[in-house]
Formats: structure tokens, C-alpha cells, sequence
């Protein structure tokens, strides 16, 4: 559903978000930077490496208006301009420290300045192709943003292995939760054929250091079953060939079925010889097509999709088996953790949905293979404004990880609302598990130092469509940045990544780099407090999710319910209550278990509140849904006020389009105001201390 029309925009025309390069005009720097970019030397004619030479040329070319030769050399004749090459060639090697190449890992790069009275020299380098690419984007950037060119050193590496996108596309064109235009991979149960599109799109995931794309949904149905077929598999390799250039790999979504559907066997039962069999060709069949194919990722026994319960097995029975096919090729499995019964009778106060995956999964830890990884939604239910890390975080110390987080705005204002989603992600990535004492930072898990895992990482749920700017709210951008530059880096702040984002995007206005962080820092915030404050979440209408619908989930299948009565809300998940709390180690479970000591944003998914509790401020419970929902719609006024102070700052049709759905937000988040404090008002009876208008 994309709510917003782009007027007269042909459809293959976008822009190039943060890539967007504009002309320098800063002469000094011009000056200074010059005989440093004059010349673009590859040591090894690679073509991964001319690759990034000729990206590096492009954007010279462009920012500072000059156009560099790219020569290849093989000895030291060079005096001027930037030298790429590969560790361990001996040129190379002659301008490093030995624990300068004793740090470069294998996606990681090295940048480094030589200037002397005879030398202006570059130097970009690298272990593999991957990071000469990421490097090359970190060198562009660096131009860009002006700086410094003697005090410029960079080593760099990525902490999480892997740093994965999953697309939600149907092979109609289609995407579940997309909110910015349609497939830019899929359109008529056909492969797109233009690859432009799509090597544009590999250059903005290279520059966030992403290193893999899942192109299909999870939910696998239809044609997209035959995707893993030679039938689609001659077009998929062109994919994953143009994603090559820019160190991404290309991963799969199946369906697990797939045995029955395409094969014509009578069983997709994992421990089925024939099954194992048939998984086997297939895989082989697609490393004949994509020899670096990435792997797996499987959504099983979960929202009607099939998986190992059907056959009685278990979750590692399924994901052992493909694990196995795929060993021999170096490809993993992700296995979805997003387990949990939704046909559940709102009647039945004792199945808590927030309890499942951990139910399903906790007995599992140590049977799962090496290759195999657990990608876990970041809290226990589905990504609402805020919930409670997922217990499996550090629930789980002998089973790979990665968390799933959801960069496109399915319950976050479907990028009509502004929320940024950085503040967000970086408290939960901070969050202390203690599973292994104090400083058992879920950011530590995933990125596989605190247990030592190989296979781990980021999943980020694609916001991106076939729209001009890519994510339908141009200031969406920013959440697809700030996925990869986390996943990249989750110890660097995100003032410094949003920040990084608006002078790549919009310059250094000084006013306009002010008024945008204010923005994107406080929207979530403000978001929240519009919406479902104190973790209450799910007051969605069905289906599309959009809006305000108090019980909207309240006598339905998903397990999704507040319980709301005239006295109080919420649900008691303490041990006590469903028992969720027991699920978590005892620092924690102690905290969430103590309606006084819970944090006061997650007050409503841990504990069932009377509308007459006091909250540490003073106020009573329902006095703080009033405020909370009267203040958020009113800080949506600051919001286009600071945008309005950059009218004739911001290109044009950004500035409009922006305008446009910030005028949408007030108008919805007035509706979510009113509805949810009339809801709350005709429960309770309790009138607004303030007096303030609520429709009773
Ligand atoms: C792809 O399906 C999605 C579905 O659209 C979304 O509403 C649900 O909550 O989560 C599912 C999932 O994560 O599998």
C-alpha cells in the first residue's frame, strides 16, 4: 500500500539518496585535495578492483570536477594520487607497518595518507574485494564531508559477520509491508530484467557495508517457490553477479515444502532420505548458477508457512538437513525464531504469544549445526514501537544468532510518519542480558564476540521500493543507513551516524544539520507518545496496520491482547503471572517482575496496571495516557516547524515531499489522539484533570 502518489515521476527515474554527489565549492579544499586524486593507480588489474576505481573515479569526477586517470602499475612510479590495492602486494606492503596489515581483516580496509615534499599519496587497502569496495565508499564519503586529509587514518572492520537485508518482495511486484513503490526485483511473476536498478541499489548497500540481500519474502508462495529452479535461476545468477561487484551475496527465502511443490515427492519430512536427496540436487543446482550463493533463510511453522512440526520433527531436524546441503559450498541457513501459535482463542489467558519462540527454540540450544544461525525479531512479539528484548538474546549461548530488526515502518507510521528508528535499535542493541555476568551487551552477542560464533549478525526488514527516493518519506533514508552503519559498527553513536547522514544528504548548513538531527532524534519518541506508550503496543487496525484500532487485535486469532476493563490494562507476564519474566536471567527477571523497579516504557507489557496507579512522576496512570497522546500529536508541530525553517535550504521536491507527509502525520496523529483517549476515557469514565478536549 503506498498512501502517498508520486505525481508524474517516470518509474525509472530516483535519485541516489546519501550517493547523490554534489559539486564541492569549498576552493581551499579543492586546492589541498587535488594532487591526491589526480591519479587512480590498481596494482592488480583485478576487476573488482577496477570496479572500485571506477566508483572512486566517478565520484571525483563529480564532486570535484576533475577527471582522474586510472592507471595500472605493477611497480613504484607513482608520486600523486590514490593507490588501491590488495594486502600483500609488495608496493603495498612497502607504505604499511606490519600491525597496520596485522589489523585489516577480511571485509575490513585501510586508509592512510602519504604526504612528504615528493609524495601525495592515498592509500586504500584491502584484503579481499569486499572491503576494497566498502573502503572505496568510506573513502568517497570522507571527501565529501571535507576531511582532513593529513590527520585522515581509518582501519576499519566490520564487527558482525554478517550484515543481511531481507527484502519482502513477491514476484508480482508486490511487497508485504512495503511502503515505498513496488519491486525493484520482481514485477508480473517475472525477474525484472534491468539490472540498473538493481547495481544502484548494490552501490547504496556497499556504502553502508552491507555484505547480503535476501530478495524474496519469507512468506514463499507461488512462483517464488520456484526460484531455487533452473527456471529462474539463469536471471537470479545476473543478480547475484551485479551484488558481487559490491561484496554482497545473494540469499534465498524457501519454502519448506518445497520437496512436495517442485519435486512431486509425497513428503517434505526432513529425516527423509529422498527429501535430504532431493535438497541436495537442488543446492548443488543453484552453486552451478551462483557459485558464492549466500544461503538459505527459512520462515517454517510459522503464519501457515510449512516447516519440521508438520512431520513431527523438530526446528533442528529442518534446519540440520538444509544446513547439510549446503555445508560442502560454504552457505548457512538462517532458521526464522518467529514461532508461535496464531490461531490462539482470546478467551485463553494462559498461552502468552510474548513466551513462544523462546519455548520453541530454548530446548533446541546446542543441537543446531555450525552453519546454521537463529534470526530472532528484536523482542517477543513483532516489532511494535517498543517491547522488551527477546529473551532468546543470551537465552541461547550454543546456538548462532542474528537479531531482526524491521527497517521498513510496518507499525512505525509506514513511512508517512517520521520515526527515525536508530534511538531505538541502539537501546536495544545496549540492552545488558547479563547472561554472562555484567556487560553481556545483546550487540556483543550478535556480532559474535561474547561467545565466539562465527555465523551471526544483523537481518534488517528492507524499507526500499521502486520509488523516486527509494523509501517513499525521503527522511526514511536515514533508517536504512543507520541499519547498515550499526550492523557495520553497533558501538558508534547514532548522533554521529544520523549526522554522518544529513551532510552526505542534504550538506553542511549548519541550520539544517541541526534541525533534521533534532527531528530524527526525537521522532520515535514523539511517535511513541501519540500512539501506544509504556509498551502497550498492538491498538493497530488489522490487516494493514495503519492507524489507531483499540481492540482492533483484542478478540482475534494472533495472541495480541491488552485485556483493557473498566479498572486496569495490560497483561501480568511476570512469574506470578504468564511467567514471560521467568525466561529472562535474574537480574532482569527480578527488575521486570517488580511493577516499582520495571522500566516505566515497558510498564504495560509486563504488568496489568490500574488506570489509578501512580507512575514515579506522580501522575496516575490514565492522567499519563492523556497527557502522553495530547503532548505527541502536539510535538508533530515542531517537527514541521523545524522543517518549515529549511524551506529554500532543501532541494525542492524533497522539501514538498517531506512537507506533504508531515502534514499527513498531524492530521493521523491527531486521530490517534483522539481515538485512543476517547477509548480510555469511555472505559475508565475518568476525566482529564487538564480538561482538554476528549470526544466522549
Ligand atoms: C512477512 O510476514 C510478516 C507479516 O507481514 C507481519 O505482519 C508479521 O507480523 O510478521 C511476518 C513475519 O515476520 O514473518
Amino acid at each position: 500500500m503506498e498512501h502517498v502518489k508520486q505525481k508524474g515521476v517516470p518509474q525509472n527515474q530516483y535519485t541516489m539518496c546519501w550517493l547523490d554527489y554534489k559539486r564541492c565549492e569549498d576552493e581551499e579544499y579543492l586546492k589541498k585535495v587535488i594532487p591526491f586524486i589526480s591519479n587512480i593507480f590498481i596494482l592488480d588489474n583485478n576487476y573488482y578492483f577496477r570496479n572500485a576505481a571506477l566508483e572512486l573515479k566517478e565520484a571525483i569526477k563529480n564532486i570535484f570536477g576533475v577527471e582522474p586517470n586510472i592507471q595500472t602499475t605493477s611497480y613504484l612510479d607513482f608520486h600523486h594520487g590514490t593507490l588501491i590495492g590488495k594486502l600483500g602486494n609488495e608496493v603495498i606492503e612497502k607504505f604499511l607497518e606490519k600491525e597496520e596489515k596485522e589489523q585489516i581483516g577480511n571485509e575490513g580496509f585501510l586508509i592512510k595518507v602519504v604526504a612528504t615534499k615528493t609524495q601525495n599519496i592515498i592509500l586504500l587497502v584491502a584484503k579481499t574485494e569486499s572491503g576494497i569496495i566498502y573502503g572505496t565508499f568510506e573513502l568517497i564519503n570522507r571527501l565529501r564531508v571535507k576531511s582532513n586529509l593529513s590527520s585522515l587514518y581509518i582501519i576499519e572492520n566490520p564487527k558482525a559477520p554478517l550484515r543481511v537485508i531481507n527484502h519482502w518482495d513477491n514476484m508480482d511486484g508486490s511487497i508485504e509491508r512495503g511502503y515505498a513503490g513496488s519491486s525493484i526485483f520482481f514485477s508480473n511473476n517475472r525477474v525484472k530484467r534491468s539490472l540498473k536498478r538493481v547495481r544502484d541499489y548494490a552501490r547504496l548497500l556497499a556504502s553502508i557495508g552491507i555484505n547480503g540481500v535476501v530478495i524474496n519474502n519469507v512468506n514463499v508462495r507461488g512462483k517464488a517457490i520456484w526460484l531455487i529452479t533452473p527456471k529462474y535461476l539463469p536471471e537470479l545468477s545476473e543478480i547475484a553477479e551485479t551484488f558481487r561487484l559490491y561484496g554482497i551475496k545473494l540469499y534465498i527465502s524457501i519454502n519448506f515444502a518445497s520437496p512436495i511443490y517442485i519435486g512431486g515427492l509425497s513428503t517434505a519430512d526432513p529425516l527423509d532420505p529422498d527429501v535430504f536427496k532431493w535438497w541436495q540436487e537442488t543446492v548443488k543446482t543453484i552453486y552451478s548458477y551462483i557459485p558464492d550463493f549466500g544461503g538459505f533463510l527459512v520462515k517454517a511453522d510459522s503464519e501457515f508457512n510449512p516447516g519440521p512440526y508438520v512431520y513431527g520433527r523438530s526446528h533442528a531436524d529442518g534446519a540440520n538437513m538444509l544446513a547439510r546441503t549446503l555445508l560442502p559450498y560454504g552457505g548457512v541457513v538462517i532458521w526464522r525464531a518467529f514461532v508461535y501459535n496464531c490461531l490462539q482463542d482470546w478467551r485463553d489467558t494462559k498461552t502468552d504469544r510474548a513466551k513462544a519462540a523462546y519455548e520453541n527454540f530454548k530446548p533446541l540450544d546446542g543441537e543446531f549445526l555450525d552453519n546454521v544461525v537463529l534470526q530472532i525479531k528484536y523482542g517477543p512479539m513483532d516489532f511494535q514501537v517498543r517491547e522488551p528484548v527477546s529473551p532468546l538474546f543470551g537465552g541461547m549461548e550454543k546456538t548462532n544468532q542474528m537479531i531482526e530488526l524491521q527497517i521498513t515502518q510496518e507499525y512505525t507510521g509506514q513511512q508517512i510518519h517520521l520515526c527515525y528508528l536508530g534511538t531505538l535499535w541502539k537501546e536495544i542493541l545496549e540492552f545488558d542480558t547479563y547472561c554472562k555476568g555484567k556487560g553481556s551487551y545483546i550487540k556483543r552477542i550478535v556480532d559474535g564476540s561474547l561467545f565466539g560464533w562465527k555465523y551471526c549478525g544483523f537481518a534488517g526488514v528492507s524499507n526500499i521500493g521502486s520509488s523516486i527516493n527509494w523509501t517513499g518519506h525521503d527522511l526514511a533514508q536515514a533508517n536504512l543507513w543507520t541499519f547498515g552503519k550499526l550492523a557495520w559498527n553497533p558501538d558508534r553513536s547514532v548522533e554521529d551516524i544520523a549526522k554522518e547522514w544529513i551532510l552526505l544528504t542534504f550538506g553542511d548548513d549548519k541550520k539544517v544539520v541541526e534541525n533534521i538531527l533534532w527531528m530524527l532524534l526525537n521522532s520515535h519518541r514523539i511517535y511513541e507518545k501519540y500512539t501506544t506508550p509504556l509498551g502497550l503496543g498492538w491498538m493497530v487496525n488489522p490487516g494493514h496496520h495503519y492507524g489507531p484500532n483499540p481492540e482492533g487485535y483484542e478478540y482475534s486469532k494472533w495472541g495480541t491482547y491488552h485485556r483493557a476493563d473498566t479498572k486496569a490494562i495490560g497483561v501480568d507476564r511476570t512469574s506470578k503471572g504468564t511467567g514471560y519474566t521467568l525466561q529472562y536471567h535474574p537480574h532482569w527477571q527480578k527488575i521486570f517482575d517488580d511493577i516499582e523497579k520495571c522500566p516505566e516504557n515497558l510498564l504495560l507489557f509486563f504488568h496489568r496496571v490500574p488506570y489509578t496507579y501512580r507512575l514515579k512522576s506522580g501522575k496516575t496512570l490514565i492522567q499519563f495516557m492523556y497527557d502522553s497522546h495530547f503532548e505527541g500529536a502536539e510535538e508533530v508541530d515542531v517537527l514541521i516547524q523545524k522543517w518549515e525553517e529549511l524551506r529554500g535550504k532543501i532541494d525542492e521536491d524533497i522539501f514538498n515531499r517531506v512537507s506533504e507527509r508531515l502534514k499527513m502525520q498531524k492530521e493521523h496523529a491527531i486521530e490517534w489522539r483522539d481515538v485512543i483517549n476517547t477509548y480510555f476515557y469511555r472505559k475508565t469514565g475518568i476525566p482529564d484533570e487538564k480538561g482538554r478536549l476528549i470526544y466522549p
